[in-house]
């Protein structure tokens, strides 16, 4: 299995930093009805908000991990390409949070200190033909089908964690699944992430601390660098732990959505990435992640019966649609992303994204 020769071709992570003690869920026993791993799901997501999923010995997650392989065999080619010839895939306008970008186009704090980062995001829309395709390079349009693969396979996932909580939740079956249908406009995609070595005399948060915005994502890393910060304590350097990558786990986040609905009883961690730890940090760092959302109508906004606490006295929500939500919540990066674009590409045309479908 290429996943965990990958592992050993690395430096191992270091045993001598702080390190997220996150629950290993194990896709199997969940399959199997295994109530008690059900129970730790939904108290990971109580808890953390991040648990990993170990994907050895079911079919689809072997398949998923090996095409998370190939995926990163891709990206290495992808992110060869010249600067001018990734810039022409920029995200942002109405290409959104999809396409390509820069190291140093998102900010990593308040005073604008660029991020370490490149990144690469595929639509699931694109890939399944519900809205236009957007122009590509051929690396990308040659490995539709693995993305396509990959997207289907983890929005499978998604769905069976989904599943797992509005049970515990004891809300009604597809009060959560059913806010994600493939079939549906989302925000759904799959990125790829490049991290380039630091110089030692140098070395910083490479990607903002952020939560994600969506319903459940997952990432697969072999470094090391990806840090949580655990719910409910201060966003100070001592309280940032290390997600350590496991062989044959995905890491499994809860995005804002899932907070939203659930009135704060699910979590979402702030999470950031930096420097590779140890002697991992001489290493190129690549990520891959899934990102799931509800479809774009979808209101949010607490969700009515189970166990869901009760709005404040007084609360009155405003419920945005996923679509909104989305915008709302990526606009600065697609801002920077554009003004790069037209100094890098020129003048872009809006015309070719609209959707096919609703
Ligand atoms: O690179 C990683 O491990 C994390 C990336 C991430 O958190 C994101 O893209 O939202
Ligand atoms: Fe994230």
């Amino acid at each position: 299995m290429p996943h965990f020769t990958e592992f050993n071709s690395h430096p191992p992570f270091p045993s001598d930093v702080p390190i997220a003690k996150l629950e290993c869920i194990s896709l199997t026993d969940l399959r199997n009805g295994n109530e008690l791993e059900s129970e730790a799901l939904f108290d990971a997501c109580k808890k953390d908000g991040f648990f990993l999923l170990d994907l050895r010995g079911d079919e689809m997650g072997e398949k998923i991990l090996d095409d998370a392989c190939k995926l990163f065999d891709m990206g290495k080619t992808l992110f060869d390409l010249p600067y001018e010839a990734k810039m022409e895939y920029t995200m942002g306008g109405a290409r959104s949070v999809f396409g390509y970008k820069g190291v140093g186009l998102s900010k990593v704090d308040s005073e604008g200190t660029p991020d370490r980062c490149e990144f690469y995001g595929i639509s699931k829309d694109d890939l399944f033909g519900l809205s236009a395709q957007l122009p590509s390079s051929d690396i990308i349009t040659n490995s539709r089908p693995l993305l396509k693969s990959f997207l289907s396979d983890n929005y499978s996932l998604e769905l069976l964690v989904l599943h797992h909580l509005e049970t515990h939740l004891r809300l009604p079956s597809g009060a959560l699944t059913s806010l994600h249908p493939l079939t549906k406009l989302s925000g759904d995609q799959v990125r790829i992430l490049k991290y380039d070595p630091q110089p030692s005399s140098d070395r910083r948060t490479s990607l903002v601390p952020h939560t994600d915005f969506g319903s459940v994502t997952s990432l697969f890393n072999i470094l090391g660098g990806l840090q949580v910060l655990p719910i409910g304590a201060p966003n100070t350097e001592q309280n940032w732990q290390y997600v350590r990558p496991q062989t044959g786990c995905a890491i499994i986040n809860l995005g804002d959505s899932m907070v939203k609905w659930t009135n704060g009883l699910l979590k979402s961690a702030m999470h950031r990435v930096t420097y590779a730890p140890g002697k991992q940090a001489a290493a190129t760092r690549w990520s891959l992640a899934y990102f799931g959302h509800a479809h774009n109508g979808a209101l949010m906004k607490r969700m009515e019966g189970g166990v869901i606490p009760k709005l404040g006295d007084g609360v009155v929500e405003e419920a945005l649609t996923a679509e909104d939500w989305l915008y709302v919540r990526s606009t600065s990066y697609k801002q920077e992303g554009m003004k790069e674009f037209e100094r890098v590409v020129g003048k872009r045309e809006e015309a070719d994204v609209t959707p096919i479908v609703e």
